[in-house]
């Protein structure tokens, strides 16, 4: 703890202890927005492999892969990352070489996050690999488990796991309740690694970045550069202030806010937003993000349940919507939901984008315009546009998200950013030099605070500018001549 503290002082860090919180990591020095507070390697990670999507276990790539030939589970780009994760995958092969096919299958990606924090302390206690006051079991040993607050389910599944992982690795010494420790504090403490478009690449153990507590209103945002964890300030965080990330979605009410909070983490937030829960702001809040909309279409006010529970009033126009109606289009919701999510072999692009399209027209006749099932149903019809290259079609979808995405994701927000570029390139595409400036700079804007400047994926962001404005300049000048 000593060595960690002078690590972290070097960096005008330090942890302190708050009863209801645990540990939390302190500012001793101020911080800018953009700065990068602290980044860390994996203690250990693995891809987010399946039979459609695998990655290389070195740097989470998807080019060029080969299997290991030894046990057949592990991919490889090529022998500089084989090289580098040697050490440790000569001990992993051994173990998963001696199960047969079907075992293999059951080595999940926690399965094996588990079986190379073993193999990782092993290499450390016999200095194999070194350690440091930042890269040591004894981080581990740290980290919250919450095992006495979990589940009786849930119990058993990490025992079931743990017995697995016993089976597996085949070590006497190893002790099925320190494992089924270990998945609950992998539970409340490994992060998603994503991709800089913040999509899921695998997941990772990075003990320091996880004393780092929760805030659904965050001074700091966590991204990844490759598989290194970086921390970096949103706000400007004065010294003395507690650094603090978000560990979930924070588009939602302060209520399911909570509820997911509760589920993995187990506490109750107590951030500047959830305090607010119950206050007529917050009650409004939730009742656009998850409520109705009013009957008259050209009025935005929120509903609220009337006192007799008999229906909904709108709170701008005094309009009532009954409960039965509701009910109905809610029905009708459902049932187009659960078609739209059957599998079907026969269903191509253009029916499933029908499909989510009549979800749409239907969602905004019943929620708020300002609902976040919307703004999600719209991103969906999005995604599915853009896989079809109809960028026209995707541009109007892609608009209608950012008023929601302006609402919900305040200030530096990776997702706002990430949306701003979406719409930028979708006007660049269809020719619309002046536009894709205007929303690329916007993402610029953003995404330089969170994801820093020198990334390949911002050098894209910025050279797609950089080439935009190219492009204006030269329009402009021909319309001259
Ligand atoms: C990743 S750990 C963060 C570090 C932790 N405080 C520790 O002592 O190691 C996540 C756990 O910290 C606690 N925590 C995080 N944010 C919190 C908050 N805003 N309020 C109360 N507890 C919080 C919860 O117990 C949660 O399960």
């Amino acid at each position: 703890m000593e060595d960690l503290q002078s690590a972290l002082k070097e960096r005008n860090l330090t942890i302190s202890t708050i009863a209801e919180k645990g540990r939390c990591l302190f500012a001793t020095g101020d911080f800018y927005p953009g700065e990068v507070i602290i980044s860390q390697e994996p203690y250990v990670c693995v891809p987010n492999n399946s039979g459609f999507d695998s990655r290389c276990d070195g740097c989470f790539l998807s080019s060029n892969l080969k299997k290991c030939s030894g046990c057949q589970v592990v991919w490889y780009c090529g022998s500089e990352c084989q090289k580098s994760d040697w050490n440790l995958h000569r001990l992993e092969c051994k173990i998963l070489s001696r199960l047969d096919k079907d075992k293999r299958k059951s080595v999940t990606p926690s399965i094996r996050l588990m079986i190379k924090l073993y193999l990782r302390r092993k290499l450390q206690s016999e200095k194999v690999i070194p350690s440091t006051a930042t890269d040591n079991y004894s981080l581990v040993e740290a980290l919250v488990a919450h095992i006495s607050d979990i589940d009786e389910k849930q119990l058993v599944l990490y025992a079931q796991m743990a017995n697995l992982v016993k089976l597996i690795l085949q070590w006497p010494e190893i002790k099925i309740k320190e494992l089924a420790e270990n998945f609950s504090k992998f539970a409340c403490n490994a992060h998603t690694i994503c991709d800089g478009e913040l999509r899921p690449l695998g997941t990772g153990l990075y003990p320091v970045i996880s004393i780092i507590n929760h805030s659904c209103l965050p001074n700091s945002v966590l991204v990844f550069e490759g598989r290194s964890a970086v921390v970096r300030a949103v706000q400007h965080i004065a010294k003395g202030t507690e650094v603090m990330i978000s560990y979930i979605e924070t588009a939602g009410s302060t209520m399911t806010r909570q509820k997911a909070l509760k589920e993995q983490y187990l506490f109750t937030c107590t951030c500047p937003r959830c305090i607010k829960v119950g206050q007529y702001d917050d009650i409004r809040e939730s009742a656009i993000l998850e409520g109705y909309r009013c009957k008259d279409e050209k009025c935005d006010g929120f509903l609220l349940r009337t006192s007799d529970d008999k229906g909904f009033e709108c709170q701008q126009c005094g309009l009532l919507r009954d409960k039965e109606e509701i009910k109905k289009f809610a029905t009708e919701l459902k049932l187009l939901e659960d078609r739209a999510l059957r599998p079907s072999p026969i269903a191509n692009h253009q029916e499933t984008i029908s499909m989510y399209k009549m979800i749409e027209r239907l969602q905004r006749k019943l929620f708020h315009p300002f609902s976040i099932a919307l703004m999600q149903t719209r991103e969906k019809v999005l995604k599915l546009l853009m896989e079809l290259e109809d960028w026209r079609d995707a541009l109007v979808y892609c608009k209608l998200t950012i008023p929601v995405y302006e609402r919900v994701y305040l200030g530096f927000h990776p997702l706002l950013g990430l949306q701003y570029y979406s719409c930028g390139k979708l006007e660049w595409f269809l020719g619309e030099t002046g536009e894709a400036i205007k929303w690329l700079s916007k993402a610029v804007d953003v995404l330089r605070i969170t994801h820093g400047t020198n990334t390949p994926f911002m050098k894209d962001l910025l050279m797609n500018l950089e080439e935009a404005r190219v492009e204006a300049s030269y329009k402009r000048s021909s319309k001259d001549e």
